[in-house]
């Protein structure tokens, strides 16, 4: 009897997108839109926001489910209840933190973790790739700790650093921290999910 092997459908590639306490964060809508345009049918996506993020975009104007440290807490009332950092650690294949801001950068570095972010990050699978795009004031850039807290997850924890960029930034400061262009961090979402392809191929 001839058997015809289905092709395999290759489940979507799950994005887990990160948006942390910076005016950088406004950035989040366009870049979930260009990511859906571009890749819709190829991904799933999500945002986790921290608390600070959510002033600056509204989950409304997101084109993906925006989960915040409330949904951990709506969601966790009895043993029994599943922990939704733990739920989305294991969900995701990807992790892009876009902005990564300075108090995320350091707690991350050190394996603090209190908040929804930080415990996807603490409970990360280090097979899984996580990309991070800094985005702080240039004064901050500068302290001696931004350098250090950046090797630590680039040396030790294996991250992928879309580094920031010079701009007149949002506080009237000329100097490098505003986060990479929203092109240039779709892009390498885009040749992540084709090295996972590949690897599947
Ligand atoms: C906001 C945007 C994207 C406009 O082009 C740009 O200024 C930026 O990435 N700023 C992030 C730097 C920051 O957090 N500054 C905080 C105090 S100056």
């Amino acid at each position: 009897m001839e058997t015809t092997s289905s092709p395999v459908v290759r489940a979507k590639k799950r994005i887990l997108i990160g948006a942390t306490g910076s005016v950088a964060s406004v950035k989040i809508p366009l870049i979930v839109r260009t990511l859906v345009e571009e890749l819709g049918d190829l991904i799933e996506i999500k945002v986790v926001a921290t608390n600070a993020a959510l002033h600056f975009f509204n989950p409304s104007n997101v084109l993906a489910e925006v989960l915040t440290d409330k949904h951990e807490w709506d969601t966790w009332k009895v043993i029994s209840d599943p922990v939704l950092h733990i739920e989305l650690r294991k969900w995701a294949d990807l992790f892009v933190i876009c902005p990564l801001d300075a108090n995320t950068l350091a707690k991350a570095a050190q394996g603090l973790c209190d908040n929804l972010i930080t415990c996807i990050l603490r409970a990360w699978d280090e097979s899984r790739p996580v990309i991070v795009c800094p985005a702080m004031n240039t004064n901050m850039w500068n302290h001696k700790f931004t350098a250090r807290h950046l090797s630590i997850l680039t040396d030790e924890l294996g991250y992928r650093v879309i580094p920031p960029i010079s701009k007149l930034l949002a506080c009237g400061d000329l100097g490098v921290g505003a986060m990479a262009e929203y092109r240039t961090i779709v892009d390498e979402i885009k040749k992540e999910i084709d090295c996972m392809k590949s690897i599947e191929d």
